[in-house]
């Protein structure tokens, strides 16, 4: 009966229902764990397994905390926050890879109508209920309407429409998402197919999906949240088209959720990885002839007037894709916290993990000891922080250029444009490949859900295509490269982040003067290497370009776009190293904390120019002595991080419900976490599986049969 029985019969059940019996079958940790009760489990998170470790830091971590947040207000609002998610049992996310997509995603609608309702009962700032959203960790419409719908109407709305359409979405009076992405084009945002036809006869514009490629295809919850979305069209007004502008319209009734009349919309499907980006309701949508009233386009930039005239303000159209802007700026700030998570867990683990090295019955060596885990994980740790200042800087240059456009100083854009569209590039690529890596670094055990790496990829993965595909955008700062080149010959002096390349004469012909692996530590060195290499790369490409003489420039771009790629790569990483450097420099408080920062800088800018020093030395900045150098600089300074690793990771301050890794627990008591993760899984509701009567018994009966026969 026990073996033969009902394989529905829950082990719970069971082991409620017949002790006996049921410890005989539990797994034997799983039987003590129970036994014991929560008390049991307490004293076990009493057990501070990375004890050790903390103790080796050379620094105090409280104020490596501060230095990571950006302030202490921050350390502690974050704190806050953070403690009020992990604490309230609708924020649990532990079964989140085991849900059904349905269930997955009535989930998400619970999480974040609870999120707001704490959010409205704890009166929460606007920064306090950022964060709390952040800790929430799941993907949902909420993203898009907060992070684009507003955006979008902020950035593009006339004050008019400012008033009547934000209060609403302030109160989640209506529900919107960002619908620019269509079947047939994404990155092309010219080629965009949806138009929007005024007709001056009822004073409307008449939205229209004229083809299946126009069907808006991918805006995140578009497919079963929103009322309403910021829809990007084709403006034809007395015939003629005037491109893409933005246009807020309804898809939803405001009482029952049915899609308006020439509105079909849905979910485009199942996406990568169990659980991760399935939350979302990505979406598609197509419009016949659906009607609204001419004051729901978007009218700062360019207006339609009753008569049908289309008229254009003076200003840049690119001003247009302004909430592309400030989403890819956010995107750099998100990659640091995907990344330190990815890296706290893979640290935490590698501290915990022992292999090999006890041949005379001693401790086995802490991965972390062994030169290749670290020479694999530190520079992550390092991109971590590095991430974490330059997108520090970036949202002050954000700010910085948007107080100019207010007061119709446009000069910035440029810069704004490709600082966002480079390091957003950048960020997201490495750090997409650093969460795969953390999951190798974390051997077997990295493979598990429970790991927290498999869903932290899946989730992170697509970054590195939304808000605009990494090699679009990188061929995008390359073109800005390119123009800067050629405006170099006539005199114009560069600014900002390009304010190096006015050193055309010094840095095509300097020579490193490092002699030793100590003068690598030298931040100057640092410095005018990157500068050289991103220089000529840049150089190196305009000229072949216009050494194409038979072609037009274009072609001649076209040609030699590979080569762009990786001079655009080239700039984004000097930036990267010399924000690094520039904060260094910086008065940093704390014991230790800014001697740990200065390490870490080393390790990021010595790392690249390892992992790059092809491009060192075909652009001749330094010699293959040097690059010998550079990387004997760097085993000095991985020793160096080794006794601090744990602390450098603590000082990311994750709880252990943001983080969601067995492997990356606190305490690093992971073993038994691990273990009695297993028997979550919903196979192990039963002993018996279902489908054994079905296909298991039958098979082994028919050869046991066979082999009695003989
Ligand atoms: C939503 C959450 C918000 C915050 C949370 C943060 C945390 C994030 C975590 C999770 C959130 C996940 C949410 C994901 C949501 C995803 C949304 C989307 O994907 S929305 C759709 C995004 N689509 C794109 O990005 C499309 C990419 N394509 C383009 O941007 C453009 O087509 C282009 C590639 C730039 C080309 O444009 P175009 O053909 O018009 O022009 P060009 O000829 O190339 O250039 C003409 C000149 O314009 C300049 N330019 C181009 N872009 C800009 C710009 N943005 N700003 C300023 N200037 C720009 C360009 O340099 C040319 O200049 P000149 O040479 O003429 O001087
Ligand atoms: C999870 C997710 C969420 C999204 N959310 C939204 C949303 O809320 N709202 C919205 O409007 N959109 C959204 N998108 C759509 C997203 O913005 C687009 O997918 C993205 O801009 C890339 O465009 P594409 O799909 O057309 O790629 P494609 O351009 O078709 O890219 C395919 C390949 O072609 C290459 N390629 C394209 N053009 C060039 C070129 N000029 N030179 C060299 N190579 C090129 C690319 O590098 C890539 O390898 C989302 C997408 C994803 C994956």
């Amino acid at each position: 009966m026990w073996r033969g029985g009902s394989n529905t019969r829950t082990c719970k059940r069971r082991f409620f229902s017949s002790p006996t019996r049921s410890r005989h079958h539990r797994p034997p940790y799983i039987c003590r764990l129970h036994s014991r009760g929560s008390q049991h489990l307490k004293a076990m998170a009493e057990v501070d397994h990375l004890a050790a470790e903390r103790a080796t830091a050379r620094f105090d971590v409280e104020e490596m905390k501060v230095a990571w947040a950006g302030s202490r207000h921050a350390v502690h609002v974050a704190d806050r926050m953070a403690r009020l998610v992990a604490s309230d049992p609708v924020f649990r996310k532990d079964n989140r890879t085991m849900l059904s997509r349905k269930e997955l995603f009535k989930d998400t609608l619970r999480k974040a109508a609870h999120a707001w309702k704490r959010i409205v009962e704890l009166r929460l700032t606007e920064e306090e209920a950022d964060l709390l959203r952040q800790y929430v960790d799941q993907p949902g419409y909420v993203d898009l309407h907060w992070g684009m719908f507003v955006p979008a109407i902020k950035g593009q709305g006339t004050e008019e429409q400012q008033h009547k359409w934000l209060p609403l979405a302030y109160k989640f009076q209506i529900i919107g998402c960002y619908a620019q992405t269509e079947l047939g084009h994404g990155s092309n945002v010219q080629g965009l197919e949806t138009t929007a036809t005024f007709d001056p006869k009822t004073d409307e514009f008449v939205i229209h999906s004229p083809t299946l490629t126009s069907s808006k295809w991918w805006p995140g919850g578009l497919g079963k949240a929103s009322t309403h979305a910021v829809v990007y069209a084709r403006l034809i007004t007395e015939g003629k088209d005037y491109g893409i502008h933005g246009f807020i319209v309804q898809l939803r009734s405001l009482e029952d959720h049915s899609p308006l009349p020439g509105v079909t919309l849905g979910d485009i499907g199942g996406k990568f990885g169990s659980g991760a980006y399935n939350s979302m309701d990505n979406g598609v949508l197509r419009f016949d002839h659906v009607r609204i009233p001419r004051d729901q386009m978007l009218m700062r930039l360019s207006q339609v007037t009753r008569e049908g005239k289309y008229v254009h303000s003076n200003v840049p159209k690119q001003l247009l894709y302004g909430t592309m802007v400030y989403v890819r700026q956010s995107i750099v700030a998100d990659a640091s916290k995907a990344l330190s998570r990815a890296v706290c867990i893979a640290v935490r683990y590698s501290a915990v993990r022992k292999q090999f090295g006890s041949q005379d019955g001693g401790p086995e060596t802490q991965v972390l000891n062994y030169k290749t885990q670290q020479s694999r994980l530190f520079p992550l740790l390092a991109s971590a922080y590095a991430f974490r200042f330059v997108g520090d800087w970036l949202n002050w240059l954000y700010t910085d250029v948007t107080q100019k456009l207010e007061a119709k100083d446009f000069s910035t854009l440029q810069e704004a444009h490709a600082c966002t569209a480079g390091l957003k590039a950048v960020t997201t690529s490495v750090t997409a490949d650093a969460i795969e890596e953390c999951r190798k670094l974390c051997g077997g055990h990295g493979y598990l859900n429970s790991s927290g790496l498999p869903e932290l990829f899946a989730v992170y993965v697509p970054a590195c295509t939304y808000e605009g595909d990494n090699v679009v955008l990188l061929l995008q700062v390359a073109r800005i490269l390119m123009k800067t080149v050629s405006q170099l010959a006539s005199g114009k002096q560069p600014v900002g982040t390009m304010a190096y390349m006015g050193k055309v004469q010094y840095l095509m012909q300097c020579k490193s003067a490092v002699s030793s692996a100590e003068d690598w530590l030298n931040p100057d060195a640092i410095q005018e290497a990157f500068e050289a290499r991103a220089l000529r790369m840049a150089v190196n490409c305009a000229q072949n370009i216009s050494q194409a003489a038979s072609q037009e420039e274009a072609a001649g771009f076209y040609e030699r776009s590979p080569d762009l790629l990786e001079a655009a790569v080239a700039h984004i990483q000097l930036i990267i190293v010399t924000k690094f450097i520039e904060k260094v420099h910086q008065e940093i408080p704390g014991h230790g904390v800014k001697e740990q920062l200065q390490a870490l800088c080393n390790v990021y800018a010595l790392y690249i120019l390892h992992k790059h020093l092809g491009d060192f030395l075909a652009t001749g900045c330094i010699t293959p002595r040097q690059g010998a150098l550079a990387n004997e600089q760097l085993g000095k300074l991985y020793a160096q991080v080794r006794p601090n690793a744990v602390a450098l990771v603590d000082a990311f301050n994750y709880t252990d419900h943001y983080l969601g890794s067995v492997l990356g627990r606190y305490d690093g008591d992971v073993y038994p976490a691990l273990y009695e993760e297993a028997w979550k899984d919903p196979l192990n509701e039963t002993v018996v599986p279902e489908g054994y009567h079905e296909y298991l018994r039958p098979l082994i009966k028919q050869q046991q049969l066979k082999l009695s026969r003989l």
